[in-house]
């Protein structure tokens, strides 16, 4: 079910200076050093409460098939630094010629409830391939996790209603269309109007008709009517060309001459004009010309905030075509997913931590080979504690601290019932992990918001998850940090 765009190599598709500094790597001997790196989002999109993974799949694509072909070397070679001489030797350019992947990497399924902090995905393995992958992973992770967050919060306000994609016309591009539909339909749509996303994705196609239709008929109860004869089993019809009340009027007309044919109207399409008054007035003519099981489906710019405004004004709508605002995440068109550096080996065998420094603490990044616990109980989830896989845990209790307000802690016993979020995906280059299909992980991202607290889904001021750093984590956190400052003051608050 991945990206066919992605079967053959694409690791190009990265930016520059990740090859120069693999070429660094290479040159000063350091590129089979053993480093971890962890890519995680910082705040969740649309000032929501919640982030759903996604992108893992095409991002298992790429890496399977990862490798530079003669024709990338080739592209390679001919560029120059600033003395108009090559950037890169010859046998570095031979050494990516054989460079095969032996990176283990770990991350979260796609469809699972993810937070702020929290590693997605974990690459462990040689410095050098570990910086290769950094851009595409980002590439890949960051837009369809957005897109299954926005598509995620339509089906919330959508309840049981049906969600239609209709975005592919207004995308970013071609693969920003596809990959869209894909993470659109796994954040809750139940189909696509994209047919190439269908047929890569196994993903339902859906559709209507266009105005163009209608208007190029002399009348619009002609257009109706042909449009029932040749497509008698998918007949919604698009009634807002010229007059919206007249069309539904048409639109029945159309619909008793199906029916004398042993065909059904599936439904209208409102698509301008005052939408709740539209649909009420629809609903009653429908109504009382027998058409209580036609459906009102519902297009114009639409997003999560008018689909709730709509419902609330009481809209007899309960079908809802989202184009523009959802495949491109119109209110917020970027995740800011970040990939740093963690841990390297060191030549006796441990771990030397790295962090990343910031004025602001919540950019600080952290160290460690991080795995996410996460507690619930039969309620749903409790709480996510991060740990650093590679030392021991202090005992049968832990105790989780708030990465921005030490005084914060939780503690959890040995009886607390957790799952550890990150599974194996590659072990030494090899895919480990068996995706679950499409429709499977739609499915867990429906129980995964179920097991959300109401409070946490809500989109106004959204209670804010607890994430926190096991102690042990937490305090060699505050250690770098008070020796990269420089700092060896006693007195500091320690956890
Ligand atoms: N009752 C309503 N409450 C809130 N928003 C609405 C309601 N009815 C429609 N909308 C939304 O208001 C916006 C109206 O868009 P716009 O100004 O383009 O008007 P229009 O009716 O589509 O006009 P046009 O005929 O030019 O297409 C759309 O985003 C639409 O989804
Ligand atoms: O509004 P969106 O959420 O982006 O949904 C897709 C839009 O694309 C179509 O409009 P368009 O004017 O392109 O073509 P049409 O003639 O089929 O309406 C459709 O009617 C929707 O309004
Ligand atoms: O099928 C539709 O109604 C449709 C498809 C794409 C864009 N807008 C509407």
């Amino acid at each position: 079910m991945t990206n066919k765009l992605y079967d053959t190599s694409l690791s190009l598709l990265t930016d520059l200076y990740q090859v120069t500094m693999a070429y660094g790597y290479w040159k000063s001997g350091t590129a089979e050093k053993e480093a971890v790196f962890n890519l995680y989002f910082r705040k969740n999109p649309f000032g929501g409460g919640f982030t759903v993974a996604c992108g893992l799949a095409n991002a298992i694509g790429y890496v399977k098939h990862f490798g530079f072909t003669k024709k990338d070397l080739r592209y390679l070679r001919t560029l120059t630094g600033s003395d108009g001489q090559p950037l890169f030797e010859a046998p570095f350019l031979d050494y990516l010629a054989e460079l095969k992947l032996t990176v283990d990497i770990d991350a979260i399924p796609e469809g699972t409830v993810v937070f702020p902090n929290e590693p997605l995905v974990r690459v462990r393995g040689p410095i050098l391939q570990c910086q290769l992958l950094e851009t595409p992973l980002l590439n890949l992770i960051n837009f369809e996790t957005l897109i299954a967050t926005k598509a995620a919060r339509l089906r919330l306000v959508a309840e049981s209603d049906t969600l239609l994609e209709f975005g592919l016309r207004r995308a970013q591009g071609v693969d920003g269309g596809v990959t869209a539909s894909r993470a659109a339909y796994i954040g809750g749509c139940d189909a696509t109007s994209n047919v190439l996303a269908g047929k890569h994705y196994d993903i339902p196609v859906r559709g209507t008709h266009a105005h163009s239709w209608v208007m190029s008929f002399d009348s619009e109860l002609e257009a109706f009517e042909t449009y029932a004869d040749v497509l008698p089993n998918n007949v919604t019809l698009l009634v807002d060309t010229y007059d919206t009340l007249q069309g539904v009027r048409n639109a029945i007309e159309a619909g008793h001459r199906l029916r004398e044919r042993g065909y059904r109207l599936s439904g209208i399409r409102l698509d301008s004009g005052d939408l709740a008054y539209l649909s009420i007035e629809a609903r009653k003519l429908l109504d009382a010309a027998g058409f209580t099981d036609t459906a009102i489906v519902a297009s114009n710019d639409l997003d999560e905030t008018i689909i709730n405004s709509l419902k609330q004004q009481g809209a007899k709508i309960t079908v809802w075509g989202v184009g523009t605002k959802l495949v491109t995440a119109y209110d917020q068109p970027a995740l800011g997913g970040v990939y740093k550096l963690a841990a390297m080996r060191d030549a006796d065998g441990s771990w030397d931590y790295k962090i990343k420094l910031s004025e602001q603490a919540i950019k600080t990044s952290t160290p460690g080979i991080q795995q996410v616990r996460r507690y619930r109980d039969e309620r749903g989830f409790l709480a996510d504690m991060i740990i650093n896989e590679s030392e021991p845990l202090p005992g049968n209790t832990v105790t989780m601290i708030d990465p921005l307000d030490f005084t914060k802690r939780r503690k959890f016993g040995p009886a607390q019932s957790f799952d550890e979020l990150l599974v194996a995906v590659f072990r030494a280059g090899k895919v480990v992990y068996t995706q679950p299909d499409i429709h499977a992980v739609r499915a867990r991202v429906q129980t995964q918001l179920a097991s959300l607290h109401p409070s946490v889904r809500r989109f106004v001021n959204p209670h804010i998850y607890p994430v926190g750093l096991e102690k042990d984590l937490h305090d060699l956190k505050t250690e770098l940090i008070l020796k990269l400052r420089g700092t060896r003051d006693a007195d500091y608050p320690k956890a």
